[in-house]
């Protein structure tokens, strides 16, 4: 057939989101009724048809001649092939043609489009030599970019053979991501000579995307952390080894080298649309000539679709007894906290949830929250996952990666999900509050859906595309400061928080669930090794300095370490027995040194008290005066809240006490507040009473009882409110010799925690307001803030004097 001969009806193939060229090879995918159709013509004689682009909008249900460019190319059908549900016709595109009239034919059964179309001659408006050059150009860039490309080498190879700008354009635009639109653009020009630089044009534009894109994938890459970037390795080791596989026979006894990904997509159980998306990736796969990069994208995407849980897993009936039970086989003590969770898992069972609200854990470390996590779950009889939230920056830690990036992967909430291959695990999100929000979006963001039971049936993930239901997950967040964790996030969360341990709690957590630990990690036997009660408590004084238990097991494994190398030598009686003195010997010099109450304290100096998250301590304040200008310096790098509680400090005490010192020169005296242990950085409010005695007993030249340890925020009008921590201030305060503690009268409810042989050691006793405080640290009664406000006034009128400046 000579197409220059054309001038004739034809049917037409309407092609979407793409343009067909001449002089190349096309596969093209119809519908069940083109290809009735077509099957009929063909069995006529039928050789070819008109194919032409839709334009936007256009409907192939409802088929609308004006949506149809008037330029398109003249097929020659090959074959007709059903395949999996799809018809594909294969064909040769063969020239330009134009489309003088199209119309819809209603005779058929259905409508068919009928086009006449004549010829369209390209203009050849560059000589042979030229058009050579051009040539060996576009292939030089085409070799450019294939180089970037794993696997391209056939595709490419197949370059060589082509002799024609025509021939090139055809074989490699359907490979150029261009809209319809300029595509269909470029098929319209009549120049050669354009369409040529037209085309260089765009192959060199995608060239610069890629080399881009390479770069940013790169600049990724550097950027993920460790983990990631071990998860994708192992990911691709996986798919080296499947790969190797396939061509060993003793892998393949039945010559099978391919999974049976329809097998497994029917085993999965996923909702209709969802192995719908499989199905039509495992098409994808089918269609993927040997070699193709896309082969092992595919592959993982279809693994992870089939490797996820989809369907619901049976609930067990939970036994609250069994699960108190088991809750107190994996966690010493904290039994409020027990509580709290076994009375959230009665309310789980009473209202049938398989979520229940989620719970956060906040706690210093150490102290069992990962722990308690696993508890649950057993408690549950649930799978148990855990991802680490600590320094993840990048929402797409948690959302994943499109997989159009180069070494896409899930985020780890899918990840995890994998792992459980379970539909309801327990699944503990660890370090919630160490979630860096910085400009790869905000990871909270993400955390936010993940958590939100109103939208987590649908959570969307950017490599798995298609929205996985978490709404039968039971999370559990942990933390180590709730300050940092954001609102939003924190509204969604129950909180329980655990307190430090005391040093009795970590004897008994120590003896019997750590030892039991670090024995088996060392393969020593309970009767071969025992440290004596003493020992065990040095160890817990004088080499951890922490809140929880992580530290101490760290050196009940030194311990072990040496045991197990005297049990193996045999040079010692079993079994190995640790004393007090031999401590030295094994764990070296005693790491920690506590600061201890004073014997005597000069005017200026109090004793507060401190929290920290590896637990309490003492802390002095120390003031002092000289002749200045008013100037107020603090150090001891001191945090933004601290200075303001020394700022509210000096406020208070010249507006309640300035006046009863009329020689007292403010603005001629600097003022030094100083907080030693200057290197470790403090903040917090709650020494406020502690820099108002302070100042007090520096000014007013009286003393403190140094064995007197106060704890306390205060505010401009005298108030004493309630603080943080309490325990572990006490026990810090207990263990450096402190008789006397002043707290304020609201946290008298937090005293109950104590133990009791702890507070039978101490005195203690509540403040509301700094006159409270005044006369249990100086003995000094003060004046009622009503009966000062007029002789503050009196002394300071409002233009007066220079005030001390931060
Ligand atoms: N009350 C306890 N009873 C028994 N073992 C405990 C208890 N508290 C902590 N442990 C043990 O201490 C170790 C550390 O606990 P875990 O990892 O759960 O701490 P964590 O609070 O999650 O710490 P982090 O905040 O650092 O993540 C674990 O081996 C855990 O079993």
């Amino acid at each position: 057939m000579n197409s220059d001969s054309l001038n004739k009806e034809m049917m037409v193939i309407p092609i979407t989101q793409t343009v067909l060229f001449p002089e190349s090879n096309a596969q093209i995918r119809v519908s069940h009724d083109l290809a009735r159709q077509l099957k009929q013509r063909i069995e006529k004689g039928e050789t070819m048809a008109v194919a032409l682009s839709a334009k936007e909008g256009f409907d192939a249900d409802h088929v609308d001649t004006d949506n149809l460019f008037s330029m398109g190319t003249l097929i020659f059908f090959d074959s007709l092939i059903s395949r999996r549900g799809h018809d594909i016709l294969y064909a040769k595109v063969h020239s330009r043609v134009a489309v003088e009239s199209v119309r819809t034919d209603h005779r058929t059964t259905e409508d068919a489009i009928i086009a006449r179309v004549v010829p369209a001659k390209e203009h050849i408006d560059i000589d042979p030599g030229d058009q050579d050059r051009m040539l060996a150009y576009i292939k030089e860039i085409a070799y450019e970019i294939s180089a970037h490309f794993k696997g391209s080498e056939s595709y490419i190879k197949d370059i060589e053979k082509i002799n024609s700008i025509q021939g090139i354009l055809g074989y490699l635009m359907p490979n150029i991501p261009v809209s319809v639109k300029e595509k269909q653009h470029l098929l319209e020009m009549d120049s050669l000579k354009q369409k040529g630089i037209a085309f260089m044009d765009m192959l060199l534009q995608h060239k610069e995307s890629i080399t881009l894109q390479i770069e940013m994938a790169q600049k990724f890459s550097d950027q993920a952390n460790k983990n990631y970037r071990k998860a994708f390795l192992k990911e691709q080791l996986k798919n080296i080894q499947e790969e190797l596989n396939e061509d060993d026979p003793d892998h393949n006894p039945e010559g099978k080298g391919k999974k049976d990904y329809a097998h497994l997509i029917k085993a999965a159980n996923m909702p209709e649309d969802v192995e719908q998306t499989a199905l039509d990736e495992l098409e994808k796969l089918n269609e993927q000539g040997q070699g193709s990069h896309e082969i092992n994208i595919i592959k993982n995407y279809l693994d992870l679709l089939v490797a996820l849980p989809w369907a619901a897993t049976e609930e067990t009936d939970i036994d609250i007894k069994d699960a108190s039970g088991l809750l107190d086989a994996h966690h010493y003590g904290q039994e409020k906290i027990k509580e709290r969770i076994i009375q959230h898992l009665s309310v789980m069972k009473l209202k049938k949830e398989k979520q229940g609200s989620i719970l956060l854990l906040v706690g210093p470390p150490g102290t069992g929250k990962t722990s308690l996590g696993k508890g649950i779950a057993e408690a549950l009889q649930r799978e148990y996952v855990r991802i680490s939230l600590g320094g993840v920056r990048d929402e797409a830690e948690i959302r994943g990666h499109r997989r159009t990036y180069v070494g896409a992967l899930p985020g780890r909430i899918i990840q995890g999900m994998k792992k459980a291959g379970k539909k309801n695990p327990v699944f503990v999100l660890d370090e919630v509050d160490k979630l860096v929000s910085a400009f790869h979006g905000d990871p909270s963001s993400a955390l936010l859906e993940v958590l939100d039971p109103e939208q987590n049936n649908t959570f969307s993930d950017h490599y798995l595309e298609v929205p996985y239901d978490l709404s039968d997950v039971f999370f559990v967040a942990t933390a180590n400061d709730k300050s940092s964790i954001p609102a939003p996030l924190l509204d969604r969360m129950e909180v329980i928080e655990l307190s430090g341990y005391t040093a009795d709690e970590k004897f008994h957590i120590g003896k019997d669930f750590l030892m039991k630990l670090v024995l088996e990690a060392h393969g020593i036997e309970t009767h071969q090794l025992e440290i004596d009660d003493n020992a065990f408590r040095t160890i817990i004084d004088k080499y951890t300095l922490e809140a929880g238990v992580r530290a101490l097991r760290g050196q009940l494994a030194k311990v072990a370490r040496v045991a197990s190398q005297r049990i193996v030598s045999g040079d010692t009686e079993l079994p190995f027995q640790v004393s007090c003195d031999m401590l030295e010997d094994i764990l070296g010099r005693p790491v920690i040194r506590h600061d201890m109450a004073q014997e005597k304290n000069q005017p200026g100096v109090v004793t507060g008290l401190a929290w920290t998250p590896m637990g309490g301590e003492i802390l002095f304040i120390e003031a002092t005066h000289m002749p200045g200008t008013g100037k107020l310096t603090l150090t001891g790098r001191l945090g933004d809240v601290m200075k303001e509680s020394a700022a509210i400090s000096l406020s208070l005490f010249r507006s309640r006490l300035a006046f009863t010192l009329p020689d007292f020169e403010f603005d001629k005296k600097d003022l030094h507040i100083h907080i030693p242990a200057g290197s470790l950085p403090k903040d917090g409010p709650s020494a406020g009473a502690a820099m108002f005695a302070a100042i007090t007993s520096l000014i007013m030249g009286r003393k403190i009882d140094p064995k007197l340890a106060m704890t306390g925020e205060i505010t401009l009008r005298g108030h004493v409110l309630p603080v943080g921590g309490i325990k572990e201030k006490v026990l810090a305060a207990r263990r450096a010799g402190i008789r006397k503690i002043l707290l304020p009268r609201e946290n008298e409810k937090d005293l109950k925690d104590i133990p009791d042989n702890v507070k039978e050691e101490l005195e203690f006793k509540t403040i509301d307001t700094v006159e409270d405080l005044i006369k249990e640290t100086l003995g000094l009664e003060l004046p009622k803030p009503e009966a000062l406000m007029l002789g503050t006034l009196k002394l300071f009128p409002a233009s007066g004097g220079t005030f001390f400046r931060i």
